[in-house]
Order: structure tokens, then C-alpha cells, then sequence
């Protein structure tokens, strides 16, 4: 049943905290892994002893396993924290799921970056084109043809690129080949097979093994010939299949390779790691060890041989809800999830937030005394707080394209923060994000105004059992992208009243972050720079050059301010004195991830080493959906200060977004990044709220 969002009083969550002095939150960014040790690579995770070679003495045999290789998949985990599954008595390794994240972090990052890097390199083969085009070459065709042919020559797969980037640890569930790949599990991109090869047949870990031995396969669901369940999958061997039409069965398979992988796994009991892809997205299950029992060759629906294995899942494993596959598009059905609201933007937002509540009988909205809000898109300024003036914008039309013409990209560190794909995505968190603004010439399109284009997915707002409300996705969403801005009052901190017992209050605390004050992680690093100097004294000399031909050094400036000069000893004298005199003038151009601040700033930055953020956003009874969003001690949201509008960092808006590939219904949650014994009550005594984010590293406490 629908009912209105009225205003009710309804016992909340926080009733524990009354008489609190409001606790502050901040705006922990993203956590960067400390530990490199904790991500281990794959030589390690696949470490025979672990997956390669699974000997089984009986299929009912838990060895199977025995040690740290335990499924973890996020539903399960999610379901009982407190009853992690034992496995012949060795409890699963508590932060696995930390590691997993943390390791697809790491190469959703160099994903990101290269397909930056191709982004880039298809724009610009398209402008040389565009402009060879119109200066009609003297040599005729010829640069055409090559610009052409750049434009479309395929394109270096980022997401294989970034499989060599990344290091690894075990998984739960995958959005792609490439990240089972990268972590482990399979160590193919394309065949479903993975098999210890011929050549690991001197290792005295497989004496006595006949190989190849397979140790993974994934279902991919797509094959005519499939049929599969939970507890038991009838697999089709490899080869034969059309992979580039419509994936039928065009020959006999032999047995080879994986089949014959497959086969040696059932003549010596050893155990096989299934995995299901899906059929429409490209989601990766991880399900369980296996056993081959059976195998036999028959004629395929198209008429050629095809071996068919049968594998019954080991017993032992934790129950997999693996039926639940992830699409990209999940259909919900809203009956069952109880709605309580239809819209709780009222029609404000373009995409429509509905509440649920399976927790309360009858179900009640989400109203009552801190649920009384008035939805707004917008941050709206207290009384008293002056908008700031907006800055002078680039000068590009229609859309951004061109970073090294873009005066909102150079600001940015050279490069816009932004890929297109997905509508958008963050390469990685920075700082602070500069956005083009209102004097920009840009239209609203433009990539580097992604995180102004308002809800891009079907969020729902749902009671859970312990935390009052929360916010979870229809959709899936890819690392990167932006869920939205934390929206509310914009007010001084002092106008805080402190025994509200106020739970929505956002500090901006850009440049405390910056400076990693009152124990906030520093999520950048300040220090001297000279990329900036270099890449402008290479721009002029590189111009110097081009003109008198041979006069001037060639310089190479790359972003990692590596520098390559042919130089005569003038202009080696010239560079010199040129790098004294502006690192004397008190023009440091200082580094934040990539982005280099303007001069001003500094000042701020030393300014804001006691009093705390001068700033905040009350969402208390002005907000939007982000109000509703829970900490977690392990987050899937990271927050990111982004400037738009003016370039004032303490005023700087506040973006959620997203730090993982997000499955649809999984809560959203960022780090609220208290400070803990932080918060006081009246008498000055530490005030203390229990965290119930249920992650395996959580700290317990809130605050
Ligand atoms: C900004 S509100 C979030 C939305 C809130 N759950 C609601 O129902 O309106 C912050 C409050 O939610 C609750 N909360 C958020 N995350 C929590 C967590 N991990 N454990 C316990 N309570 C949490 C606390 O009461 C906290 O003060």
C-alpha cells in the first residue's frame, strides 16, 4: 500500500544520541590501500596448494577447501556476519572482502586511465584528420589516409591494459572478465577454460598428475549447449564454436586443451572452481569448487560432437545465492519490496526515488522528527553567506575536447577528470575536481560538467533493520560515477546549534583533507612541483624550436615532469634561471594528486590549521536523497569536493561518488570519517554511537 508522505514521528535510530552535542562529519575520501602487503598477487592467490591442484580423496571431502580460498560473496556476507562459514575449522580470512575491493579499486583506476588514454588519442586522430582535411595537404592524400587510419585502427583494450597493472586478491563478484582476471580466479579474457599447462608439468607439486589440469571454468550461460544449476553443471567442452557470429557449434571438438584439462581434473579427484558469467551483462559469479563425476561425447544441436562434462558442486562451501546475477538493468518488482513513498524528490528529480519498507509491520515512510524535510536539488546559502563570484571559464564550445586548449582542463592537472564512457566516470578521486562552470563556453553536455547532470540512476530509499533509513540502486553502477551531491543548508559552522543532536550536518573540509588535519587521512600529498614550470618552459622552447628549426633544444616535458632535453649550454643556463627565480617568487605551484592549486589558496591552506571547516551543509531539514545515505567502515562511495560555480574551496560542493562497480540493491554507503571520541555530550563526556555497517574491518563505532 502507497501511503503519503506525511509528517509522522516515528521512534528513530538516533534517539540514542539525544542530549549529544551534534556530531560533525568530514569528508573522508577515499581510502587509498596502506598495506601494499594486503594485495597479494595472483602467483600467490593461485598458488597450487590453494587452486591449481585440489586434491579431492572423496567428493564429500571439505580439503577441498581447506584453507584461505573461501567464496565470499558479498549476498552472503551480507546476509550473516555474524555466522561466517567455518571450513574445517579454519574461519574465512575476515578483510578478504576489503582486499578484493581494494584490488579492483586499483585496476578500475588504471582501467580508468587508459581509457582516458584512448579517449584522447581517438579525439585528437580525429582533429589531425579534420584538420589535414581542410589544409588539403600538399602531399596529397596521404596524411588523410593516416589520420583515418588511426581514427579506427582498433582500440588497445583498457580493460586487458589494466589486467597487467593490477595486483591481486580473491574475489566475490565480478563485472567483467577482466576483473576475474586480474584477480585470479581466471586467467583468461576470453577461453572458459583455465588449465595448468603442459608446461608446469616439471613442478614437483603436479609430479604425478597427467596435464593439462583445469582449475576454472565459467559458465557463460551463452552457448546452445548449456544447462546449468546450483548444485550441479552439465558444462560444454571447448572449440568448434563460432566466436564471431552467433557462437553456434560449426565443428567436433576434440579433446584437447581445456577438455582434456577437464577430463584429467575427474581421473584425479581434483576439484574445479566454477564461475557464471551472464548472458546480457558482463557479471561474473563466483560460485563453487566442483567436481567432474562425469564426461561424455555426444552430437550437439547443430550436429557436431561436443563433450559434455557434469560437475557437482563440493560440499562443505558456503550456500551461494549465485541465482541472483546482477543486471545491468535490474527489473524490480516494487510489490515486493513494500513501497511506502512513489517519489520522495516530489517530482524534483528527473528519475523518480521511491521509498520501501520491509522492516516495519504495517510500513511506515520515512517521516517523523528528523525525517521532516523539504526536498531541494540545490544547496541553498544561509542567511549571511555571500555566493562567490564565478570564475572566468574556458573558452571551448559545444563540449570540452581538447585538454591542452581547456583552461578548466589545465586546471585539473592537464587533463579533463572525466572519461565519457558510461556518461561519465571519474578517472580517480582527486582533491579537489574543477568543473566548468557558468561563464564556461561549454554547453551542459560537456564531460567536465558530469557531476551537475543530476540522478542518473534509479535510486530507492529503504528501511533497513538497524540504521533507519538508507539508499540503495536499481542500476548498476560503474566505478566513477556520480550518485549525487550532498545538498542542504549551506551555513557557517558556528551557526550549528550543539545540542540539536543534528545527524545530517556535512563539514567541508576540503582543505583540512588537504592537509591532513584532526587525524583525516591526507588523501594528497603537498609538495613542490615543477611539472607545471617545466611543461611551460618546454611549451615555449618546443615553439622556439619549431621555428628556427634546429636554433633551440627540443624539450620533453611528460606529466610525471620527466624530462628528456637536447639543449646547447645557453639554453641550459636560461632554464636554470628561470627555475631559481620562480621557485623564489613565491609561485611554488604546489600539487594536489593532480591538481595545482592557484597561489591563493595557499594561504587557506595555512589558515586552516586549528579552527576546522569554516563551512558545512545541514541537510536537516532542507536535502535531498543524500541525506539517507549510511557510513560504512568499508564503503562503496567515496566523497569528492568538486568547484563549479566559483573556485571558493571552502564553499566547495560535495559529490558522492561511486568507488567500485556498485550491483544493483547493494546499499550505498561512504565513510562519514568521525573523528572517534570526538563527540561530546553536555557534561563533556565522550559520546558514543555503534556502527552496524556490518563489514568485515568494521570499527564498531560510529563515533
Ligand atoms: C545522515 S543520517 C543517514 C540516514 C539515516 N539512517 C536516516 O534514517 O535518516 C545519519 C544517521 O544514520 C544512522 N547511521 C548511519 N550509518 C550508520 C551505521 N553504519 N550504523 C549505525 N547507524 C548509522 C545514524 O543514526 C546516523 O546518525
Amino acid at each position: 500500500m502507497v501511503v503519503p508522505c506525511v509528517v509522522r514521528e516515528l521512534s528513530h535510530p538516533n534517539d540514542e544520541c539525544t542530549e549529544a552535542v551534534a556530531p560533525r562529519r568530514c569528508s573522508m575520501r577515499i581510502k587509498t590501500l596502506k598495506n601494499e602487503e594486503q594485495a597479494r598477487c595472483r602467483s600467490s592467490i593461485v598458488e597450487p596448494k590453494v587452486f591449481k591442484k585440489r586434491k579431492v580423496d572423496t567428493p564429500s571431502s571439505q580439503a577441498v577447501v581447506d584453507n584461505d580460498v573461501v567464496t565470499d560473496h558479498p549476498v552472503v556476507a551480507e546476509a550473516s556476519q555474524s555466522q561466517r562459514p567455518q571450513i574445517n575449522g579454519n574461519a574465512i580470512e575476515k578483510s578478504a572482502h576489503a582486499r578484493v575491493t581494494e584490488t579492483i579499486r586499483r585496476f578500475n583506476k588504471h582501467y580508468l586511465h587508459f581509457v582516458q588514454e584512448e579517449e584522447i588519442r581517438c579525439e585528437r586522430a580525429k582533429a589531425d584528420q579534420k584538420a589535414k582535411k581542410t589544409s588539403k595537404s600538399k602531399v596529397g592524400n596521404t596524411y588523410v589516409q593516416e589520420a583515418e587510419d588511426d581514427g579506427k585502427r582498433s582500440s588497445k583494450r583498457p580493460d586487458l591494459k589494466a589486467i597487467s597493472k593490477a595486483c591481486i586478491d580473491v574475489g566475490h563478484q565480478f563485472f567483467s572478465r577482466a576483473e576475474m582476471v586480474v584477480v585470479g580466479f581466471h586467467n583468461h579474457w576470453l577461453n572458459g577454460i583455465d588449465c595448468v599447462g603442459q608446461s608446469s608439468g616439471r613442478k614437483a607439486e603436479y609430479q604425478g598428475y597427467k596435464l593439462p589440469l583445469a582449475v576454472s571454468i565459467v559458465v557463460s550461460g551463452q552457448y546452445e549447449d548449456d544447462q546449468d544449476n546450483y548444485e550441479e553443471v552439465v558444462y560444454t567442452g571447448q572449440g568448434g564454436n563460432d566466436l564471431l557470429g552467433n557462437k553456434r557449434q560449426i565443428k567436433d571438438q576434440v579433446m584437447e586443451r581445456g577438455n582434456l584439462g577437464l577430463k584429467n581434473c575427474m581421473e584425479h579427484s581434483v576439484a574445479v572452481r566454477v564461475t557464471r558469467g551472464h548472458r546480457c551483462a558482463s557479471s561474473h559469479d563466483i560460485g563453487p569448487f566442483s567436481q567432474v563425476v562425469n564426461h561424455w561425447a555426444e552430437k550437439g544441436i547443430s550436429g557436431f560432437t561436443v563433450f559434455k562434462f557434469r560437475l557437482k558442486r563440493v560440499d562443505g562451501q558456503p550456500v551461494l545465492t549465485t541465482n541472483q546475477v546482477f543486471h545491468l538493468f535490474y527489473i524490480v518488482s516494487v510489490s515486493l519490496l513494500k513501497l511506502v513513498c512513489e517519489d520522495i524528490s516530489g517530482g524534483l528529480e528527473d528519475i523518480p526515488i521511491p521509498a520501501t519498507n520491509l522492516v516495519d509491520d504495517p510500513p511506515v515512510a520515512p517521516t517523523g522528527k528528523y525525517l521532516c524535510f523539504t526536498y531541494s536539488r540545490d544547496i541553498i546559502y544561509a542567511k549571511g553567506i555571500k555566493f562567490p563570484s564565478a570564475p572566468t571559464g574556458c573558452n571551448c564550445r559545444g563540449s570540452c575536447l581538447d585538454p591542452r586548449v581547456c583552461s578548466c582542463a589545465k586546471l585539473n592537472g592537464s587533463d579533463f577528470p572525466y572519461v565519457h564512457k558510461d556518461g561519465g566516470r571519474l578517472v580517480e578521486p582527486k582533491a579537489v575536481v574543477f568543473e566548468c562552470g557558468p561563464n564556461c563556453g561549454c554547453g551542459p553536455a560537456c564531460v567536465n560538467r558530469t557531476s551537475q547532470k543530476g540522478l542518473r540512476y534509479r535510486l530507492e530509499v529503504f528501511r533497513t533493520p538497524n540504521k533507519g533509513w538508507g539508499v540503495r540502486s536499481w542500476d548498476y553502477i560503474p566505478s566513477g560515477a556520480t550518485i549525487c551531491e550532498y545538498i542542504g543548508f549551506l551555513k557557517k559552522t558556528d551557526q550549528i546549534d550543539p545540542a540539536a543532536d543534528n545527524n545530517y550536518v556535512f563539514d567541508i573540509d576540503c582543505l583540512q583533507t588537504m592537509k591532513g588535519l584532526d587525524g583525516r587521512e591526507a588523501s594528497v600529498q603537498i609538495i613542490f612541483d615543477c611539472s607545471d614550470f617545466l611543461f611551460l618552459f618546454s611549451y615555449v622552447i618546443d615553439i622556439s624550436s619549431r621555428i628556427s628549426q634546429r636554433a633551440f633544444p627540443i624539450l620533453l616535458c611528460q606529466r610525471s615532469g620527466i624530462m628528456t632535453i637536447q639543449f646547447s649550454p645557453i639554453w641550459a643556463l636560461v632554464l636554470l634561471f628561470g627555475f631559481v627565480f620562480l621557485s623564489t617568487c613565491d609561485f611554488l605551484q604546489r600539487r594536489l594528486g593532480e591538481v595545482s592549486l592557484p597561489g591563493y589558496w595557499q594561504k587557506d591552506v595555512e589558515k586552516t590549521s586549528d579552527g576546522g571547516p569554516e563551512y558545512c551543509i545541514d541537510a536537516v531539514s532542507v536535502g535531498n536523497v543524500a541525506r539517507f545515505i549510511n557510513h560504512s567502515c568499508q564503503p562503496n562511495l567515496f566523497v569528492q569536493c568538486v568547484l563549479s560555480t566559483h573556485h571558493d574551496i571552502g564553499l566547495a560542493r560535495v559529490v558522492l561518488m561511486a568507488a567500485d562497480n556498485i550491483p544493483p540493491l547493494q546499499e550505498l554507503t561512504y565513510d562519514y570519517g568521525y573523528i572517534l571520541d570526538s563527540v561530546m555530550d553536555r557534561d563533556g563526556k565522550v559520546k558514543q554511537m555503534s556502527c552496524y555497517c556490518g563489514a568485515a574491518d568494521c570499527r564498531k563505532r560510529l563515533f
